[in-house]
């Protein structure tokens, strides 16, 4: 199969290795620093203190590679509409477009540029991170990507990708409602980044501190709820079941984006905390905790318009 992944930082590069690997033609769209080491040196994937090191296909012009089977778009949500404005060339007319943000945006972002027909939902589950330009570590976690089309239907091109995933060794289980799985790893990743980014703690210290622990319950039931407002599936449960997960967690998680702000990087605060207080306010669910977590984090980064 033919693919293109755009964005050769952290999620980009793990499952692009991991294609490459298992013999698909897999070129990726990168720029600046990243795709100057690309070239220079290969792509390279630390699991475990191991370093294995790929020869890669990297351009900064889409034109270059043209049409492909799938695109993964591995970029922030902040930069998919900018990124794949320019990369019109890698879409034909069966290209599908896979979506691997967090928050619950990735897809009506990407579906803004290629059209909802183009765009696949996807689920990253994997602790990834760049370590260098070309360089990446896998850190733990499933390295799951669970993609349904945006009705949940099967179809042809859905199965053939997610087996094309599950022989690179990329899990790709069938999900009930790609919605419902979207909004879950919101629950499980924004009030820990968001909670982190303000106190500076790991997950471990939210839970084991009974006040934060409680706000950040709190913050997760939040999110439950305005996704039940919007009309999504949630399980009986969830809440329950997400703390419980959070718990499973090594005491020293951190999420991208909390790690991000911490270190005064660009980062996905809007994409994540700010969607909520967005869509809660659409769905007239008060996110109390939400709306304070985005405020202080924006002072946090001057932009408090
Ligand atoms: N890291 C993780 O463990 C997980 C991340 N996610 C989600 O996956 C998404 C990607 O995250 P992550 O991989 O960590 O982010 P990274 O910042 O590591 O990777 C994004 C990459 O995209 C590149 N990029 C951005 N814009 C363009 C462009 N226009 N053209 C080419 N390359 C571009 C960036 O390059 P440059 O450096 O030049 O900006 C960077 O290399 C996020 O939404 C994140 O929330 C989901 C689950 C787990
Ligand atoms: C699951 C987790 C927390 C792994 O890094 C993540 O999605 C993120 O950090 O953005």
């Amino acid at each position: 199969m033919r693919f293109a992944v755009i964005g050769a930082g952290a999620v980009g590069s793990y499952f692009g290795a991991r294609l490459i690997d298992a013999g698909h033609d897999v070129s990726f769209v990168a720029r600046g620093a990243t795709l100057q080491a690309l070239r220079d040196k290969g792509l390279s994937i630390i699991t475990e203190g191991r370093r294995d090191t790929v020869t890669v296909q990297a351009t900064d012009d889409a034109a270059n590679i043209g049409n492909v089977d799938y695109v993964i778009s591995a970029v922030k949500a902040t930069q998919v509409i900018d990124a794949l404005e320019p990369a019109g060339a890698l879409i034909g007319s069966d290209t599908a477009v896979i979506t691997t943000q967090n928050g619950v945006d990735g897809p009506r972002l990407t579906a803004s540029v290629v059209g909802r027909e183009h765009t696949i939902p996807g689920v990253v589950k994997a602790y990834v991170a760049a370590r260098e330009p070309g360089v990446t570590e896998f850190r733990g976690g499933p390295g799951s990507l669970e993609v349904a089309e945006w009705t949940n239907e099967p179809s042809d091109r859905v199965t053939a990708l997610r087996k094309a995933f599950e022989d690179a060794g990329i899990g790709s289980p069938v999900p009930r409602d790609v919605w419902e799985l979207l909004w879950a790893k919101s629950m499980f990743v924004v009030p820990p980044g968001g909670l982190g980014a303000i106190t500076g703690l790991p997950l471990g210290e939210l839970l084991s501190r009974q006040g934060l622990r409680r706000v950040l319950i709190d913050a997760t039931t939040e999110i439950r709820d305005v996704a039940v407002a919007r009309g999504v599936d949630m399980p009986y449960g969830i809440v329950a079941d997400t703390v419980a997960f959070d718990e499973a967690q090594p005491p020293s998680s951190t999420t991208s984006m909390q790690r991000d702000i911490m270190s005064g990087r660009p980062s996905e605060l809007d994409p994540q905390l700010g969607a909520i207080v967005r869509y809660g306010r659409e769905a007239g669910v008060p996110t109390p905790l939400h709306e304070l977590m985005y405020e202080v984090l924006k002072l946090r980064r001057n932009d408090a318009q």
